[in-house]
């Protein structure tokens, strides 16, 4: 884990509705500057977490502290640190650019025009700021909100499914622009998200959630490290499978083809008991996962986008 300190703090957090436990002890920390990926199939619990973060809703136990503040006890000097955009940004169709940032201000203590000038610039919307928001691409838009988001001078950035709905340049922007936020101006951003592939390319960490809880907390770049897999094509599969697992430990199966960690040691052994009893061997490849692919052994074959 980096060494900079720790924006948003998230300790133990539970959220029971009616009898059900919808969150259960969730903890993790967002440091400066970081891309911190919230990854998880619709309905684990990701929009109640992210509700519970910018205090919509109240956690049952446990708590969020956002630089330092604890949100519940000094809600408003937490708050101050905090952007977010819930699902998407609302904006005026028929204003410009600015008069909705202009709109928006409003409603925020202590913005003054120069504030606008900064957001417009950190999301990079000069040229168009005074074109009216229903000519805008949803990426912009996207980029309009964010700009709303960033009005109060946030430290930490809560961006839930930021990519939903753009086309594949738009996302790629929308990642670029991300990572420029954290880098440049060392924000902490928080992205929810179930797109795998997303979280992968942009995150610099990721929780994995399911039903409720924190599997792994972890960096992109450790999660898929030194975790190369064996996929084993085999025919007949049963009885590959059973020769296979004296060996190795399976993590996944799908029709025509077996998942198992790896040694190297015992491949070229697993292959001669293989051809021996008569297992046809139709494929040995040694493959890292995807953050997919772990997310599935993680889940115990949790599907997800
Ligand atoms: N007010 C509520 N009453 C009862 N159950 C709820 C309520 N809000 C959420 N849930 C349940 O809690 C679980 C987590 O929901 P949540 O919306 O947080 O998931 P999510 O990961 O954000 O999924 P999605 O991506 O579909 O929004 C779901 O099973 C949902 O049905």
């Amino acid at each position: 884990m980096n060494s900079q300190p720790s924006t948003l703090v998230v300790k133990n957090l539970c959220k029971d509705i009616g009898k059900k436990n919808i969150i259960k002890n969730i903890s993790f920390e967002l440091k400066e500057g970081e891309v911190f990926g919230f990854l998880g199939p619709n309905g684990s619990g990701k929009t109640t977490t992210v509700r519970m973060l910018v205090g919509l809703i109240k956690p049952t136990s446990g708590e969020v502290y956002i630089y330092g503040h604890n949100l519940q006890q000094e809600f408003i000097q937490a708050i101050d640190h905090i952007g977010v955009i819930v699902e998407n940004p609302e904006l005026y169709p028929y204003l410009s650019g600015w008069e909705n940032l202009e709109q928006f201000a409003r409603m925020v203590p202590r913005i003054e025009q120069a504030r606008l000038l900064e957001v417009v610039d950190l999301v990079g919307l000069q040229n168009r700021i005074h074109d009216t928001v229903k000519t805008y691409s949803l990426g912009m838009r996207q980029r309009l909100g964010i700009a709303q988001a960033l009005l109060g001078n946030p430290k930490v950035l809560i961006l839930d499914e930021p990519t939903n709905g753009l086309d594949p340049g738009g996302i790629r922007e929308m990642r670029e622009f991300i990572r420029t936020l954290a880098e440049r101006d060392n924000i902490s951003i928080l992205v929810s998200s179930h797109l795998l592939s997303e979280i992968q390319l942009m995150c610099d960490r990721v929780a994995i959630i399911s039903k409720g809880q924190i599997i792994t907390v972890d960096s992109v770049e450790h999660l898929l490290a030194e975790k190369e897999r064996v996929w084993w094509k085999l025919d007949p599969m049963s009885i590959g499978k059973t020769i296979v697992s004296e060996k190795m430990k399976i993590v996944a199966e799908h029709e025509d083809v077996l998942i198992s960690h790896y040694d190297g040691e015992s491949i070229a052994n697993i292959n001669e008991k293989l051809v021996h009893a008569g297992v046809n061997v139709h494929g040995i490849e040694i493959k890292l996962p995807t953050l997919e692919d772990l997310f599935i052994e993680l889940t115990g074959g949790e599907t997800i986008d």
